[in-house]
């Protein structure tokens, strides 16, 4: 069966929560059950993308449909799962009580209420591979422990979009494998569109189908070798960009041969206008 609904759709959007855009003239789409990978420099609008895809941050300019509705219609079918590192709590809870508050009623009936989120609540921790984690307090657990319980919170609802903020950060390599094959896992096998940020590409590369790249007020969609490169790069910045592949890795810096080179042609250009 083919699927010809976009799960996102956005149209030339700007949004922002000072008074300046973070980004503006945004345009991709992510098709169902992708993996996009999210990616940019720091305050370049990542998580007020994510805000806006939530229907938290309103729209300044452009349109934005979510499963071809609003983004606040959509609201059900979306689920945000924070940084594990910004995960306040005093560390009592156990796992499944973590996962557990998340639930959503949306039926009568205490009974069926109670059985529905149980049930709900062991479909989550499977997914993740979580059981182990189900009766252990949060504050023993590692930071890929609790990004693992933070996933299963958020499927708890049975979300179609999953937007990952930074789930990478702080977390060893051996941990990234796990969260990545996990996301991925859910794209492949439940059919979830996913949306993960992350400042560094590279341990997305092997399974990301496209990715958004955001920098300097705007952003670029493609697959990975389409966007990751010094020419599409140094647009988005603004500045010369250089892309270094080293053993499958990227390596994205600013090129500071060009800037030095460029500095000389119109330092040459100002003596030329003195003289
Ligand atoms: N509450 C706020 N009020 C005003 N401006 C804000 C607010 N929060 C963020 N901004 C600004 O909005 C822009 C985008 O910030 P955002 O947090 O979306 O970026 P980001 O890509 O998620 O950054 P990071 O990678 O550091 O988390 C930045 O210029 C930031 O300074």
């Amino acid at each position: 069966m083919t699927c010809d609904v976009s799960a996102v759709h956005a149209r030339a959007i700007a949004a922002g929560k000072g008074a300046q855009h973070a980004f503006s003239d945004l345009s991709f789409e992510l098709p169902v059950a992708s993996f996009t990978a999210l990616a940019g420099p720091n305050g370049s609008g990542k998580t007020t993308l994510f805000e806006t895809l939530l229907g938290l941050a309103s729209l300044r300019r452009g349109a934005l449909d979510v499963f071809e509705q609003s983004p606040r219609k959509a609201r059900s079918a979306v689920a945000y799962v924070p940084q594990a590192s910004r995960l306040l709590h005093d560390g009592q809870f156990i796992g499944r009580e973590f996962v557990a508050a998340a639930w959503r009623a949306r039926r009568w009936g205490i009974t069926w209420h109670q059985k529905a989120a149980a049930q709900a609540v062991d479909h989550a921790l499977t997914q993740v591979d979580g059981h182990v984690l189900a009766r252990r307090r949060l504050g023993e657990l590692s930071g890929g422990q609790q990004q693992r319980l933070l996933v299963a919170q958020a499927l708890v609802n049975q979300p179609r979009l999953l937007l990952m903020d930074e789930p990478l950060a702080s977390l060893d390599p051996a941990a990234q494998e796990q969260i990545v094959a996990l996301a991925a896992h859910l794209r492949n096998c439940l059919g979830m569109t996913v949306l993960f940020s992350t400042h560094d590409v590279n341990p997305v590369v092997d399974v990301a189908d496209q990715v958004l790249y955001l920098a300097g007020g705007s952003g670029r969609l493609g697959t990975i070798d389409e966007i990751v490169n010094d020419e599409v790069l140094s647009a988005l910045y603004g500045v010369p960009m250089h892309v270094v592949r080293e053993r499958g890795r990227l390596f994205v810096m600013r090129d500071q041969a060009a800037g030095a080179s460029r500095c000389v042609a119109e330092m040459a250009r100002d003596a030329g206008r003195c003289a």
